[in-house]
């Protein structure tokens, strides 16, 4: 039997401090204008970024978020220096970064392999950048130590990288990064090799400390939920472009297209008639109703639409009704969560998803069942559907 030797963990006002010191004095403000990737010599080629234009304020956590191939590493990898962009420019601040070399950015990117040296201690892997820069070892050894204990890992200095977990791995993996004090810390998909615990309990360490530094960071990923939890704004990317930027709950809300509605949360799309916009709302029918719901401020009455309906945003109630028709739905399936229970809903205006929070306390009901289905108009979003880019 192998003996766990009990390490006592620092008190928390001793990480917090370390933390302190580490704190950034002044974040950077990254601003990428009309920035292009093509890869390989064709400019022909489909670009892997097309044009984007993004400003990223100082101690902001943004994130990058899209599916794979979307140009999201691609363009994490150009403000790093690892990419050379094709066209566009990357700025720090006022400086224009385009032909600087990746070590001679004020930046530090943390990588989903962790990237640490096999052979090297923690300690020694956390103080390669600072002996690289030539300082002097008593200096390297304090800041590493702060560094170590901001991310509570000061018992594990001699340990080498195959002896720790993925997550502690990760987290010396930070402490590398932080020792090195840049205005902006990048991540590519830093969690995903972790498990699926382990990965919500580094989202919120990894949210914690950014905010007690005040950094600047942008953080690249697919996960969705990641990137709801985490930003202060999100990203999402497609095919090369931009779709939209703003905060997480403005996204889930009121996505600009189809394929950011899509793509975050789940949603139902229902086919609606328009009957009237005035004023960022529209009247429109649909399950048997008139509605009166938000909209897009690009859509228009004889253009296509679609009204965007979260599941959680449906309203079930029990009715006399026996046919699927104007309000009255069937349930085709339901499943049972604890903390919510899911339907499957046939409607006239397609299948819907619904989502009952806290099931104990509504009335349940069984494939089968016919139901009376409405949504909350205020939750609701009338949006365009537009030419998604291919
Ligand atoms: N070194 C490369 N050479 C050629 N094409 C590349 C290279 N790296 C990426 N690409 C292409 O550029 C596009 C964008 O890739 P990128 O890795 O930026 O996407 P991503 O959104 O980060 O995807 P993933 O989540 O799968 O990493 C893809 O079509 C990809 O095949």
């Amino acid at each position: 039997m192998t003996q766990q030797t009990q390490q006592t963990p620092p008190a928390d006002s001793t990480v917090q401090s370390a933390r302190d010191s580490l704190a950034t004095a002044t974040p950077g403000r990254v601003t990428l204008r009309s920035l292009r990737k093509v890869y390989g010599d064709d400019a022909s080629a489909t670009p892997a970024v097309r044009d984007v234009d993004l400003d990223i304020e100082p101690g902001e956590f943004i994130t990058l978020l899209g599916p794979s191939g979307c140009g999201k590493t691609t363009t994490l990898r150009m403000i790093a220096g690892f990419e050379t962009p094709t066209a566009g420019e990357i700025r720090l601040d006022d400086d224009l970064l385009n032909k600087v070399a990746p070590n001679k950015r004020p930046m530090a990117m943390v990588f989903q392999s962790y990237a640490l040296f096999p052979h090297l201690s923690v300690f020694d892997n956390v103080a390669y950048g600072l002996k690289l820069k030539k300082m002097p070892s008593a200096r390297v050894t304090e800041e590493v130590e702060t560094a170590l204990t901001s991310m509570n890992l000061g018992p594990y200095r001699d340990r080498a990288p195959h002896q720790m977990s993925g997550g502690q791995q990760q987290r010396v993996a930070l402490a590398r990064a932080l020792v090195m004090r840049p205005k902006v810390l990048l991540f590519d998909e830093p969690l995903s090799n972790l498990d699926a615990k382990l990965r919500v309990q580094m989202r919120g360490e990894i949210r914690r400390l950014q905010r007690r530094l005040g950094i600047t960071t942008v953080f690249v990923t697919h996960d969705q939920d990641e990137a709801m939890t985490m930003s202060d704004r999100i990203v999402v990317m497609n095919v090369g472009v931009i779709e939209q930027v703003d905060t997480p709950e403005e996204i889930y809300r009121h996505p600009l297209s189809v394929f950011v509605a899509d793509f975050i949360g789940r949603a139902n799309f229902l086919d609606v008639d328009v009957q009237g916009i005035e004023d960022g709302s529209a009247r429109v029918s649909v399950l048997g109703r008139q509605w009166t719901v938000p909209s897009h401020p690009e859509v228009e009455v004889d253009a296509p639409v679609t009204l965007l309906v979260r599941p959680e945003s449906v309203r079930l109630s029990p009715t006399d009704g026996r046919a699927v028709t104007g309000s009255v739905g069937r349930v085709l399936s339901s499943m049972f969560y604890g903390e919510s229970i899911e339907y499957d809903i046939e409607t006239e205006a397609g299948n819907l998803v619904v989502s009952v929070a806290d099931p104990h306390a509504h009335e349940t009901f069984s494939p089968g069942d016919y139901l009376d289905v409405g949504f909350e108009e205020g939750r609701a979003w009338l949006m365009p559907v537009g030419d998604e880019p291919q």
